[in-house]
């Protein structure tokens, strides 16, 4: 069962060259994997393509069955309830509290209050936050705000989760508790996709790789890695 379906997929900003040249690649169902690549590799662009926010110049792109090259534009915002996306700023509202920040997604696809707040306290449960949302995420330290980030990616329970660099400005031990996060949706059936530069934190989790180099998708080797992937720590694959 395929989640994710790239096919001859280019796509060029302007007249420039290519930000991603011919690329050919699936996610499977519930599938965790990583995008590496030098800044400017096209991580970022391949990751906007699966949202919807941008169009390839070129080629096709499924996405949970979805033909997102013929897709109409009142069909996107059911598109992106699907896709749920974490960055590395996090992107919060510092004038909201943190249940306002979580709530947003909802509050677009219009769900009764008593619906939304149910689902931002299942969403903040399911990242470690639960008692935090009348906080302002001011008062919370970097890694409580990328748990916020990503309550907000998961509020809709997205099928698809992407992250651009959701540990970028995090130490090493805060990453790993992030990305265990991440783990734990994948361990309910939610594909994640995850572009990063921290390789030796994908190298410690040992996960199959999307590597772009210059707008080209250079290796998608699945790494020989048994599936129970809860310990990131502790485990010696060196
Ligand atoms: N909106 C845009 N308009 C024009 N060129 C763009 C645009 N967005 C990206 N590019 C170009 O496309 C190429 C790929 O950029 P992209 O942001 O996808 O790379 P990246 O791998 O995510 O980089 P980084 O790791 O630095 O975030 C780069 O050459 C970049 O300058």
């Amino acid at each position: 069962m395929t989640m994710v379906r790239f096919e001859r997929v280019s796509k060029r900003y302007g007249a420039g060259k290519d930000a991603l040249s011919n690329i050919n690649f699936e996610l499977a169902r519930g599938e965790f994997a990583f995008l590496t690549g030098h800044s400017g590799a096209g991580k970022s662009t391949l990751l906007k393509l699966m949202m919807l926010m941008e169009r390839p110049t070129r080629g096709k792109i499924i996405v949970d069955d979805q033909d997102l090259t013929t897709m109409r534009p009142g069909q996107i915002p059911y598109h992106r309830r699907k896709v749920g996306v974490v960055f590395q700023n996090h992107q919060l509202l510092f004038d909201r509290t943190v249940f306002e920040n979580v709530a947003l997604p909802l509050q677009i696809a219009g769900y009764t209050p008593a619906e939304a707040a149910r689902r931002v306290r299942a969403a903040l449960d399911s990242v470690g936050l639960l008692g935090m949302e009348g906080r302002n995420p001011i008062e919370l330290s970097g890694g409580e705000q990328q748990r916020v980030g990503i309550a907000r990616a998961v509020v809709n329970k997205p099928a698809l989760l992407l992250a651009d660099e959701p540990t970028g400005n995090l130490d090493p031990e805060l990453s790993e508790e992030i990305m265990n996060l991440f783990l734990r949706f994948q361990q309910v059936g939610v594909t994640v996709l995850i572009a990063t530069h921290d390789i030796a934190l994908i190298e410690r989790m040992g996960h199959r790789r999307l590597i772009l180099d210059h707008g080209e998708l250079h290796c998608s080797e699945l790494q020989a890695r048994k599936s129970d992937s809860s310990d990131l720590l502790g485990d010696d694959h060196g």
